[in-house]
């Protein structure tokens, strides 16, 4: 009778992914009508939807798991029964679902609403200021310590201050479910996402081959950095103070680019200011995206996308500005909304942004189970592979972003390796330790007593950063980061600024753009695969997979290799190791920092 339950278990299978599709559908309309526009009615609905959801999925997941699909014989079905027996939160009782539902909607919108005075105002009395654009502006802009460290100190006061108690029992009820799942902890349930049992491993020696480059990255950025503000702000041989790395989190480094270049007076390559002088709009921008990803012959942007789309933050409500791209799993709705600002750095988010919905489009004919990243890092990879090709200054040049220049200048090449590296490998340490810490918080080695302590001791020893004033048990500064207070994994990020690299050594092999038997004959750096429809073909293929086999099939089909290598990684930057190298040992700059971080007074 096996093989009747497995003829049953098609059509079983095959109508429970309708029905999953109309629930996700109704869940993902009411969650956006919720970030779109803040308001208690919002909650209520998106919250009653969710349980609503939630019931149901249970119910149906109840049936699931009765087939004996361990046994079945065709592959993709037991995949599909495989996937579909794992239920998530929604294992939890009633009360306990609307609790953590209601916990992680509370800290996303004390996150989102957050508003702080400016800097030198003690009046206190219009304290408007948002984190997009305002407070990001200032942390990119302002070369102030003291201004620095007042939004730096302020918006911590202002988010996760406020959210150490709810997050607490966040994590209580996420170890629950996690165990409802038969998983043993919520660590073991989001790693499961990657399908392999060393994942951790994996990830730790990905960061080992990189690390001796971002230590060298680190003690050139803070020579620089020690010259503009001395020795006592910067020493020579400590920790970076965290609040003057042009970015909240001090996660990219861009935005102090133009004091730490390493060859001044070379053609600008920060295309910003180009960008405001061709009255470039958030719209613009878009369509400069959708346009790239058609040369590469992969699908153009619906009509009900741009009807559907924020693309700039409206005006007169409140609404969760971190930017995010929506599947409504009908084949056809698919949006972003972002509080997008005219600057290069939001032109890579764009481009990152519509990776994810150009994912959509190629796996919108798969079964709803696999609508879904290979893994939750190759959706977040898509976009940023696309935007090493446009950021290139030949890509820059083509599209009239930057002067024609002559194109073999090493010392601006090393420029543009440099800015380049202060996004993506600066990136590397802050995406690793994210969840790090948060996988010891499910774990429990990271105590609630410990929380800020264990942060800030993985902040110093893998980024090599301290904090511009002293932390307390009181403070809670993971909570100042989205992606802690929304429930949003993070590893997938460190993931995708491995394996984007090796989408990108593909696509310019394919786009005869690098040639892997002489790799500097045609630099990897500068490869551009626009209008490379041999590339675009090889990428869309590996796309449409969507999770319908195990990410290292997907890999393979786009690389031929089965693992994640941080060898592309390596091979990109070479010249500027190189270059960093020995810059750092004509001045002497010591590399790493001291073994025990100062406690600031
Ligand atoms: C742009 C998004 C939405 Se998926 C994002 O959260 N990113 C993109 C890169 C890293 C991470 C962050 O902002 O922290
Ligand atoms: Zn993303």
């Amino acid at each position: 009778e096996d093989q009747d339950a497995e003829v049953e278990g098609r059509d079983y299978m095959a109508k429970l992914n309708k029905e999953m599709a109309l629930l996700s559908n109704k869940q993902v309309k009411a969650a956006w009508a919720y970030d779109s526009n803040i308001t208690e009615h919002n909650k209520e609905l998106k919250l009653n939807v969710s349980l609503e959801t939630a019931k149901v999925v249970k119910e149906r997941w109840l049936n699931t798991i009765r087939f004996p699909w361990q046994s079945f014989k065709d592959e993709d079905l037991k995949r599909q029964f495989k996937k579909m027996s794992i239920l998530g939160t929604a294992a939890l009782p009633d009360d306990k679902y609307e609790k953590l539902e209601n916990t992680i909607t509370t800290m996303t919108s004390i996150y989102a609403e957050a508003k702080l005075c400016p800097y030198g105002d003690t009046s206190n009395t219009d304290c408007q200021l948002s984190l997009e654009p305002e407070i990001s502006e200032k942390l990119a802009k302002s070369r102030s310590p003291d201004e620095l460290k007042h939004y730096w100190v302020e918006w911590r006061n202002s988010t996760g201050r406020k959210c150490r108690n709810l997050y607490t029992e966040y994590v209580t009820l996420m170890n629950e479910a996690a165990k409802l799942n038969n998983f043993t902890d919520a660590a073991e349930y989001w790693l499961h996402d990657f399908e392999m049992n060393d994942f951790e491993k994996e990830v730790q020696k990905l960061w080992n081959v990189i690390e001796p480059l971002y230590m060298q990255l680190h003690a050139y950025v803070r020579g620089r950095l020690n010259e503009k503000y001395g020795d006592e702000m910067v020493p020579k041989q400590g920790a970076i103070p965290a609040h003057l790395l042009g970015n909240m989190w001090s996660q990219t480094w861009g935005n102090i680019y133009e004091f730490t270049v390493p060859f001044q007076g070379k053609q600008q390559i920060d295309v910003t200011e180009s960008m405001k002088q061709q009255n470039y709009t958030p719209l613009k921008m878009f369509k400069l995206s959708d346009e790239f990803f058609k040369s590469l012959n992969l699908s153009a942007m619906p009509e009900l996308f741009w009807n559907n789309s924020i693309i700039e933050k409206p005006q007169g409500r409140e609404l969760v500005c971190h930017a995010s791209a929506w599947d409504f799993y009908d084949g056809e709705d698919f949006r972003i909304k972002e509080c997008t600002v005219v600057t290069m750095e939001d032109l890579y988010t764009v481009h990152h942004e519509m990776g994810h919905i150009q994912y959509y489009l190629q796996y919108k004919d798969q079964p709803n189970v696999y609508k879904e990243g290979a893994n939750s890092g190759f959706h977040e990879a898509v976009g940023d592979t696309i935007a090493l090709s446009v950021s290139t200054p030949k890509h820059m040049r083509k599209i009239g972003l930057l002067d024609p220049q002559s194109e073999d200048d090493p010392q601006a090449d090393i420029n543009f390796l440099f800015l380049t590296a202060l996004d993506k490998i600066a990136f590397l340490p802050f995406g690793y330790l994210m969840d790090v810490w948060r996988w010891g918080v499910f774990k429990g080695t990271i105590e609630p007593k410990n929380y800020n302590c264990q942060w800030w001791n993985l902040r110093w020893r893998y980024q090599g950063i301290e904090p511009p004033v002293h932390r307390s048990e009181e403070d809670f500064d993971p909570g100042a980061k989205y992606h802690i207070v929304g429930d949003t994994p993070y590893i997938r990020y460190f993931v995708s600024f491995i394996i984007q690299f090796q989408f990108h050594r593909a696509l310019c092999e394919k786009a005869g753009q690098f040639d892997p038997q002489n790799p500097t004959s045609k630099p990897l750096h500068q490869c551009d695969i626009y209008q490379s429809t041999e590339a675009g073909n090889a990428l869309g293929a590996m796309l449409k997979m969507g999770s319908s086999k195990p990410w290292p099939d997907a890999m393979e089909a786009l690389t031929g290799q089965r693992k994640m290598d941080a060898s592309a990684l390596m091979q990109y930057f070479a010249p500027l190791y190189e270059w960093l190298k020995e810059e750092n040992k004509r001045t002497g700059a010591s590399i790493g920092w001291r073994t025990h971080p100062q406690q600031k007074r």
